[in-house]
Parts: C-alpha cells; structure tokens; sequence
C-alpha cells in the first residue's frame, strides 16, 4: 500500500470507535469495482411492510457470504450467494485492516437521490456484542449521518467518497444510530458493502 492510501482518520467518540480511510481504492480502481459490482452482482428489491402497509425498499439490495446462514435486517430475510472472486478478494484486504474475518457482505446500490437508508443499527443478535463492520464505498459520494441514541449533541455526518472505507467498532451499534438519507442533488448511483461476520 503506498502513503497515500494509508491516510486515514481516526473520531473520538463516546462508546463508539469510528475510522475512515478515503482512498482504500485509488479512483481508477473503485471506478472499475463500481462497474463490475453493478454488472455483476445478483440485485433485488424487497417489500417492506410499516404500520401495515407495504413498500418497495428505497434501494436494490444482495447478499454474499462464505456460510448459508440467511440474514435478517429491517424485517427481510436474506439467502446469501457465495463469495465471487471480486468480493473474496475484496474482503481479504479489508480483513488486513480491520484486524478481524468477515463471513458475509451485504451491498446497497443506492440508484439516485432518492434512494435512501434509514435511521438503524446493525445490532442483529447475529452478529454479536461489540460487531466491526467495515462499510466500502463505491460511484457517486453520499452522507453518512450517525446519531447518539441518548446524547443528544452527538449528531456528525461524513461524506463517503468513492473507493472510501469506514470502520464501525466498539459500542457504536449499541450506542448509537445511522442513515444515509435521500438528497435532492443531481447525483449518480452508488454501491456500498458492509462486510459482517454472522455467526
Ligand atoms: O450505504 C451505506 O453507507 C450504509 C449501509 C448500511 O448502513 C447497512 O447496510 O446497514
Ligand atoms: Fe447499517
């Protein structure tokens, strides 16, 4: 890895270890991971039932993963695929950095604007105390919003630019929420993935 894909920022907060890498992928690599992920990838929309009625998720969602352990999150239940070359050898280099083993990734394709990911955490039973998941960012940049649960002046956004990675470590997902919310800005697609370890 050369110097410059080694900077990196560290956020101090309470109950949560949050680190950002900007450039864990130079533009001209994550701008061909974006294409092969979009072309590649098995996308799906799911229903989503809320007080009784039902809606199309605001995003294409897939799920890969070196088990068969079906993963639920915001009521839907997902079979995962296996692992492609792609996503295997993308999860190895991660691992390196997050300093843990992913069993399975879940990738977002927000397809415009108007695309959206509620207030949440990913505190599924399955993924245990104390999870690190490593979020990868890829086309067009989006805010990243995170909130304390109780205090209240712990409300931050981040930028997630292309070829971007985010650590979530320590308490965050018991302490605190977030969202990638809808613009109304002219922008592009983009694909997230959050590599987890279901256990
Ligand atoms: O798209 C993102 O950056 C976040 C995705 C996310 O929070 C999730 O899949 O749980
Ligand atoms: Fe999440």
């Amino acid at each position: 890895m050369d110097l410059f894909s080694s900077d990196k920022t560290e956020f101090h907060l309470p109950q949560a270890e949050l680190i950002y890498i900007p450039h864990f992928y130079n533009p001209l690599e994550a701008n061909k991971l974006f294409k092969k992920l979009k072309e590649t990838c098995v996308w799906q929309q799911d229903t989503i039932t809320i007080f009784g009625k039902t809606h199309l998720q605001p995003r294409l969602t897939a799920l890969y993963a070196n088990n068969e352990k079906s993963y639920s999150c915001s009521n839907i239940t997902m079979l995962p695929k296996k692992f492609t070359p792609d996503l295997q050898e993308m999860k190895v280099a991660i691992e390196k950095v997050a300093h843990t083993d992913f069993t399975s990734v879940l990738l977002n394709r927000y397809r415009s604007g108007s695309d959206s990911n509620g207030w949440h955490a990913d505190n599924e039973k399955e993924l245990g105390k104390k999870p690190i998941i490593a979020s990868l960012s890829f086309g067009a940049p989006r805010y990243f919003h995170f909130k304390h649960r109780t205090l209240k002046n712990e409300k931050h956004k981040l930028l997630l630019e292309s070829g971007s990675l985010l650590i979530m470590a320590g308490q965050m997902q018991e302490y605190w929420l977030h969202q990638i919310p809808k613009t109304k800005k002219e922008i592009g697609e983009r694909i997230n993935l959050t590599f987890r370890k279901i256990i």
